[in-house]
């Protein structure tokens, strides 16, 4: 229970079906350094889940993971900074803390299944594998959160609201008198949304200037074929300088400190070897929007290894993106993919999940 509706809900309707629930809030994050002013505190947070154990007279308990999840979530989400990468701790999270360490916690208080109140399905196949769906209320779908989940930690998951709309869940928290019916979305999800990324970032990477190169919209280094392109110094031209290539990301508008003549500049690729960061004009630039990406095949997870398989399927880079139809290939280092129409903003690091026509989420992977 994170002391927000969602789970607020599941833990009543699982009670209401008979199961024994207990509460569980965990705190993942000390450090207050860069924490934006006036975001919710996590005791807060706490104080609101354990309101809502009390109204279902759940057993409630706390426990502090914030050793573990900074080992686990935010060293490597630094780790990935520096590489030039971005990462996302979320998927990461609920790999290594909600459905490992938090789960192992749950499982010494007896606990047989740990339910969380994502916004997913899960199944069973004819064959006994676990299927993990998309969410109902399409708006709110989180499956793509849970692209690294394996089939032993699916089978020790419980979504009761996944098959809810999220004004459904809001109405049965008021009906049922929760503390938390009204209370806001959670926007990031663990610490990224509570802290003011680059006063972050910057406590442990190193700011160190560079330039910053534009690339014309006509340079004939196309970025829509798989091989590897990348730009180099001699594509385009030095408009300005930057702090440190791995505090850029693929897409960027803001913080470049540079604009362009016509159009606002975009990043189109960092080097964090060579500390250079790579930028085009405008939305349309060729070098935004890329036909393909491949995952290399340390970094490839079948949720369903009962069916590794090319072919078609949906693809989605990033949360919330709609899915974009496109064709899996499997080579023998990897996997590649693409994409019906080209897409905006494919970024190192960070997951594309795959999902099969009736939307079960069938694997996912680290862009490289
Ligand atoms: N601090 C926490 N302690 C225990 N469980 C948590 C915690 N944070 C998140 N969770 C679990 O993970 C689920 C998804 O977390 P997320 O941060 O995405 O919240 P959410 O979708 O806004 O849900 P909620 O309304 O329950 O906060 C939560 O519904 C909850 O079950």
């Amino acid at each position: 229970m994170s002391g927000g509706v969602d789970s607020s809900v599941a833990a009543y309707l699982l009670k209401k079906q008979g199961y024994q629930v207990i509460g569980l809030f965990m705190r993942n994050w000390h450090d207050t350094t860069g924490t934006l002013a006036g975001d919710c505190p996590w005791e807060d947070d706490r104080m609101f889940a354990e309101l809502v154990a009390k109204k279902l007279d759940i057993e409630f308990h706390y426990i502090d993971l914030s050793d573990e999840y900074n080992r686990r979530v935010v060293d490597y989400m630094f780790a990935e900074y520096e590489r030039g990468r971005t990462p996302n701790p979320d998927v990461l999270c609920n790999r290594e803390i909600k459905f490992d360490a938090f789960l192992k916690a749950a499982l010494k208080l007896g606990a047989d299944y740990v339910a969380t109140g994502h916004y997913c399905r899960k199944a069973i196949a004819e064959n006994g594998f676990f299927r993990l769906l998309a969410g109902l209320d399409k708006n709110k779908d989180q499956s793509y959160f849970l692209c690294q989940l394996s089939q032993q930690q699916l089978n020790m998951a419980l979504f009761p609201i996944g098959e809810l709309e999220k004004s459904q869940v809001r109405q049965i928290a008021a009906e049922q008198g929760l503390a938390t019916a009204a209370r806001k979305d959670s926007q990031g999800i663990c610490f990224v949304g509570k802290v003011d990324l680059p006063i972050f970032l910057q406590q442990k990477l190193r700011a160190v200037k560079g330039d910053i190169i534009e690339i014309p919209a006509d340079c004939p280094r196309r970025h829509g074929e798989f091989e590897a392109c990348k730009y180099s110094r001699e594509d385009g031209w030095k408009v300005g300088e930057h702090n440190g290539a791995h505090f850029f990301t693929v897409g960027q508008r803001k913080g470049l400190g540079v604009g362009g003549k016509v159009e606002p500049l975009f990043v189109l690729q960092t080097d964090t070897a060579e500390n250079i960061i790579y930028v085009g004009m405008g939305e349309s630039h060729p070098g935004l929007n890329r036909e393909g990406l491949f995952i290399a095949r340390n970094d490839v997870h079948w949720i369903r290894p009962d069916l590794q398989k090319g072919g078609r399927y949906m693809v989605r880079i990033r949360y919330r993106q709609p899915l974009q139809e496109a064709t899996l290939t499997i080579a023998d280092d990897g996997i590649f993919i693409r994409f019906d129409s080209p897409q905006r903003g494919i970024t190192c690091g960070q997951f594309a999940a795959w999902y099969s026509q009736d939307e079960e989420l069938i694997g996912s992977g680290v862009i490289s």
